[in-house]
């Protein structure tokens, strides 16, 4: 099993309570309940389509759930919860330091703890480029600094992996656990098993639209009765997993 070290259990800062939600007729989560603890990384996992990021939508206040709670319990902050898209994009026209300089003014940040923040996913050299001129892994980096813009004591990032090479994935997944041994509540989705079972302290793993397990990775894994995290979601998933599942359709 891998190496984690476990935080001191506490109190939620954020609780989703049997959380639904419908786009227009289709329903895509359903009795969703998921506690956020601070001081974790929590890795959502599961197929495409499954629902994490309208979950992560809904966590992140972004999506009103058509049933179901959200509660914010975290302390008050200048930002409460800081967002990575899927699809991170940024205006045209602007360096990488003025972008992330004009979200760090709006919670009367200074421009070194931004440059601070482009160091830390490890972007420090493109400061003075154009954000239309990065490449998508490098816009991802730029998204991942923008998020923790304010250090709310939430933070949400919507496959922060996704496209990153293999040393800059691990690094991220680093930075995460980091942010999370400091105090900041990670929510994350992934498609990476090896990354989630290393770092995540937390994974719920999502099967259309419900959580049919979740826990800390070596508790799940050992429920399941195997060694790893990848074989507990293939054991927790049904249905073909070479065929997308598309909610509202039925074949
Ligand atoms: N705005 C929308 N309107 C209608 N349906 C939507 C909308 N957004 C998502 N869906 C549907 O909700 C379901 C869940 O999508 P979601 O993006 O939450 O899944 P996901 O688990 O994040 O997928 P992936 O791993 O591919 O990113 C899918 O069937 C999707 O087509």
């Amino acid at each position: 099993m891998s190496e984690r070290h476990t935080p001191p259990s506490t109190e939620p800062v954020l609780h989703a309570q049997d959380v639904d939600h419908e786009y227009g007729s289709v329903s895509v989560l359903e009795g969703v309940t998921l506690p956020i603890r601070a001081d974790a990384v929590t890795a959502l996992i599961g197929p495409n389509g499954s629902g994490k990021t309208t979950l992560l939508r809904v966590l992140s206040g972004l999506l009103e759930p058509t049933g179901g709670t959200v509660t914010d319990r975290g302390p008050d902050a200048a930002r409460r919860i800081g967002y990575l898209p899927q699809q991170p994009a940024f205006r045209p026209g602007f360096t990488v330091r003025e972008t992330l300089q004009f979200y760090g003014s709006l919670v009367g940040e200074g421009d070194g703890a931004t440059l601070e923040r482009l160091e830390r996913v490890g972007l420090a050299d493109a400061a003075d480029r154009p954000v239309d001129a990065l490449s998508g892994g490098m816009t991802r980096l730029v998204g991942i600094a923008q998020a923790t813009i304010g250090d709310p004591p939430v933070v949400v990032l919507d496959e922060p992996a996704s496209g990153l090479d293999p040393g800059m994935s691990t690094h991220v997944f680093e930075v995460a656990t980091e942010l999370a041994a400091a105090g900041t509540a990670i929510v994350l989705s992934s498609h990476d098993l090896e990354l989630v079972e290393r770092n995540a302290h937390e994974v719920a793993i999502l099967d259309d639209g419900a959580i049919v397990d979740r826990g800390d990775p070596g508790d799940v894994c050992d429920r399941v009765g195997v060694d790893s995290l990848r074989d507990a979601y293939e054991e927790s998933i049904t249905g073909d997993t070479r065929t997308v599942r598309v909610q509202g359709v039925t074949t």
